[in-house]
């Protein structure tokens, strides 16, 4: 991740993706005061970045900025390396909005609630099929929720909401997770059992987050004491589960490939020598 306003945040060289780029991102709600003004962010693949800030820094409003929601008055978004006006493979992406509090005479079941999370941005309703309803399973069985799956959504308690719109979030399998305060709300061991699942995603299988906490202390424990960088109110804390052995073991497999095709090419002119 780097992040700067005005001076670079020096960052050695990485191979990973741009997964986030903001550059010069400014931001006001209808004739109001600037929430965000001249951001620069860049979050990579396989980092997990923790963001903190008071009440009103605007956390919320950065966050649906970088899912579409919003449209920056100036600066550019880019989720893949693509400008977010162009960008189509939502699929790729899983958001899980600050909490929802659902009336308990909620009609959906929570199959019907992970269900919806495949069809995306599209609202087209498409047939679903065997295989959809597979992925349905699967996010359920990866949250532990299995078998709340025919109960009504608001019948269940915020900590087993939030593993529902998790599971919502994780039905297309997606490689960038973005989470507003995904533990608001829930008791202390059920916040930890959480965070001890995002935290085995992120190690193992390579999604990149970007997370928004007012749980300093769970921040600190995994992203280090200090933040990467601050933006006016907000601090991102950073961690890749990668490092720089990853570009070293890549930059090492491309010369070898350079290598091997010099001496191909090599062997070749000998051939065509020893032809004529
Ligand atoms: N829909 C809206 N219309 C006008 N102003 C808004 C709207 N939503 C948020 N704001 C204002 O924008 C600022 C940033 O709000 P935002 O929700 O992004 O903050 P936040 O950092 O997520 O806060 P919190 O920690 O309380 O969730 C606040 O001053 C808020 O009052």
């Amino acid at each position: 991740m780097e992040q700067h306003s005005g001076g670079v945040l020096e960052r050695g060289a990485d191979c990973h993706q741009d997964v986030i780029s903001l550059e010069n991102v400014s931001f006001s709600y209808q004739g109001q005061r600037q929430v965000i003004d001249g951001l620069n962010l860049t979050v990579k693949e396989r980092d997990f970045v923790g963001l903190i800030g008071s009440n009103g820094a605007g956390k919320t409003t950065l966050m649906r900025i970088i899912v579409g929601l919003l449209k920056p008055d100036g600066g550019s978004v880019r989720l893949f390396g693509q400008p977010i006006a162009e960008f189509k493979d939502w699929n790729r992406v899983g958001y899980v909005p600050q909490k929802n509090s659902f009336n308990p005479l909620f009609p959906a079941t929570v199959r019907e609630v992970v269900m919806s999370g495949l069809y995306g941005r599209s609202k087209l309703f498409r047939r679903l099929t065997k295989a959809d309803y597979q992925k349905g399973e699967d996010a359920m069985h990866a949250m532990g929720i299995e078998e709340l799956s025919a109960k009504r959504i608001g019948q269940l308690s915020g900590g087993q909401q939030q593993r529902v719109f998790l599971a919502r979030a994780l039905i297309n399998n997606p490689s960038l997770l973005i989470l507003d305060e995904p533990t608001v709300g829930i008791d202390t061991e059920t916040q930890e059992s959480f965070f001890h699942m995002i935290k085995h995603m992120h190690q193992h299988h390579n999604i990149t987050f970007l997370m928004v906490s007012h749980d300093l202390d769970m921040i600190r424990s995994y992203l280090g004491e200090r933040p990467a960088s601050e933006y006016g109110k907000l601090k991102f804390y950073l961690k890749h589960s990668h490092d720089l052995q990853d570009c070293v073991e890549s930059d090492l497999t491309h010369s070898l490939r350079g290598l091997r095709q010099q001496m191909e090419s090599r062997k070749e002119v000998v051939e065509v020598g020893n032809f004529r």
